[in-house]
């Protein structure tokens, strides 16, 4: 006799659902896919490619202004076009995540879910679904500032879909949203103001390298405002007025803000259930098991010290996919999860921080790739890396701001990963001349 409707239940189709729960319904596991949005998640739809498509004209302007006594005029950013071409790239991945989905044999659901009890969810308009188990996997929503106004500010979704680029844009935040959506901004010829919460930007990455992204948006026109204490905001005439610090006044078109993004667990009955969570998310074991036995949960939903960034909510969904098909039942063993910010220069790391290293018997080698021959080919002003060895010759991490610093890591992270040793490394010949050949570059 069939118990559940279904032998797994993902609450959310992101990445930390689709990427495990398609190969897993291959292996003939019964699974069913709730979700209330567009199939595919924050990513495809409003999140990674859809930012990286505005981003692209983004760093070719920037190359062209480098090259500009190779190149003969001007080249000039079209927001409006710029938006309908992302809107072309992004429109079919929910159809192609649905098809992906379904033509492994999951089954979607539409609408939202909550918990009746451990294995029961109701969904709006469908009713009771029952599972053997259940994966959370409902990611983050964008946190909105709790002051008077608050409804006058728009989220990072809403600004890739402004088809005109508003004069003046205000940025409330200056993580990877605040200075990602700034530099697109700043290079579409808006004029921006970023303010910050304190005095740190992108706290996350090497301050240093920061300073050279902030320096750099300062000198083509971005404000920065430390300490800001935004007040509220209000609508004045045609524009809005952003109230901070001591009675302070900012004139602005458009308020986006990008001050972090919560977990969406609010309506989700986890108390029904009793799994246990707080502010930062869904609290998991070393096998995303929740406190409830046949409750897991992946994702940006879960609550760790990991960047909230696809690659994690990637592994996590295929390990689930391995546990819940009877290849593995051993805990998960989270690899080196890099991260990037596409600034223009980009930062990007992986492994080890530079911090870190420096409280360690690591060697760090600074590298000067401005001067370094792939790197002068683009003619990039910004270019170095810092990168971490043992005393033995293991790479352990990396950080690089470059406009390539993205695949410069990538290049890295296999010897990262697998502690490659120096013979091992230098077995790895790259193509040349490309990024993954220059990245090994150090003095
Ligand atoms: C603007 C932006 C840019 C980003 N850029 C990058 C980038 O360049 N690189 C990178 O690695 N990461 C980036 N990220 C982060 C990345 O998008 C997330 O890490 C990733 O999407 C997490 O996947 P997930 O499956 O955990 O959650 P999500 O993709 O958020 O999926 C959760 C899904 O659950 C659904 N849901 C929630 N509650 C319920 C419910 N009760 N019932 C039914 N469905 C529910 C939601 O509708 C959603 O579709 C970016 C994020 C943003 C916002
Ligand atoms: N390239 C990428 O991988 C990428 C790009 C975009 C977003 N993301 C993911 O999305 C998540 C959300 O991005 P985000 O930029 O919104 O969050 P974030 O946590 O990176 O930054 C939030 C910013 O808001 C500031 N802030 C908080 N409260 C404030 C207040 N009252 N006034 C002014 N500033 C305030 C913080 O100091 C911080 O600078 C990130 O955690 C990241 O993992 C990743």
């Amino acid at each position: 006799m069939v118990k559940y409707d279904y032998d797994v239940l993902y609450i959310g189709a992101g990445h930390a659902t689709f990427d495990g729960g398609a190969p897993l319904a291959k292996t003939g596991v019964k699974v069913g896919v709730i979700e209330s949005g567009l199939i595919g998640g924050t990513c495809p739809n409003r999140g990674c490619n859809a930012k990286i498509t505005l981003d692209e004209p983004v760093k070719m302007v920037r190359e062209a202004e480098r090259m500009s006594d190779i190149f003969e005029g001007d080249l000039k950013l079209d927001w409006t076009k710029n938006v309908e071409h992302k809107q072309e790239i992004i429109e079919n991945l929910p159809q192609d995540l649905t098809e992906r989905l379904e033509s492994n044999g999951a089954t979607i659901i539409r609408g939202h879910a909550t918990f009746k009890n451990n294995h029961t969810v109701i969904v709006d308009n469908v009713g009771e679904v029952t599972a053997e188990k259940i994966v959370i996997a409902t990611g983050l929503r964008p946190h909105r500032l709790n002051i008077a106004g608050t409804e006058l500010a728009h989220d990072s979704e809403e600004f890739m879909n402004l088809k005109q680029l508003p004069e003046h844009i205000t940025i409330v935040g200056s993580g990877y949203i605040g200075m990602e959506f700034a530099t697109m901004a700043n290079a579409a010829g808006a004029q921006v103001t970023v303010m910050l919460h304190s005095d740190k930007v992108l706290r996350d990455f090497y301050q240093p390298y920061v300073k050279m992204v902030v320096d750099d948006l300062k000198k083509r026109g971005v404000t920065f405002v430390e300490n800001s204490r935004v007040q509220s905001f209000e609508k004045v005439g045609a524009n809005y007025q952003v109230n901070y610090g001591d009675n302070q006044q900012l004139t602005t078109d458009w308020i986006l803000d990008a001050t972090g993004r919560i977990p969406n667990i609010d309506k989700l009955g986890l108390d029904n259930v009793g799994v246990k969570y707080d502010k930062t998310g869904v609290f998991v074991n070393n096998y995303l098991q929740t406190n409830i036995e046949n409750i897991y949960a992946a994702g940006d939903v879960v609550s760790n010290n990991l960047p909230k960034v696809t690659p994690a909510a990637y592994f996590e969904s295929k390990y689930l996919m391995k546990l819940f098909s009877g290849q593995t039942t051993e805990p998960i063993d989270m690899p080196v999860i890099p991260a990037v910010v596409f600034t223009s220069p980009r930062i990007a790391k992986a492994g080890v921080s530079v911090e870190e290293a420096k409280t360690k018997d690591y060697q760090i080698s600074e590298n000067d790739l401005a001067n370094y021959w792939y790197y002068k080919v683009d003619k990039e002003p910004i270019a170095q890396s810092k990168q971490i060895h043992d005393k033995d010759g293991h790479l352990l991490g990396v950080t690089e701001i470059s406009d390539q610093a993205q695949d410069a890591v990538n290049a890295l992270l296999p010897a990262i990963e697998f502690k490659l040793d120096p013979e091992q490394i230098g077995r790895l010949t790259s193509l040349f001349p490309t990024i993954g050949y220059a990245a090994w570059h150090r003095a």
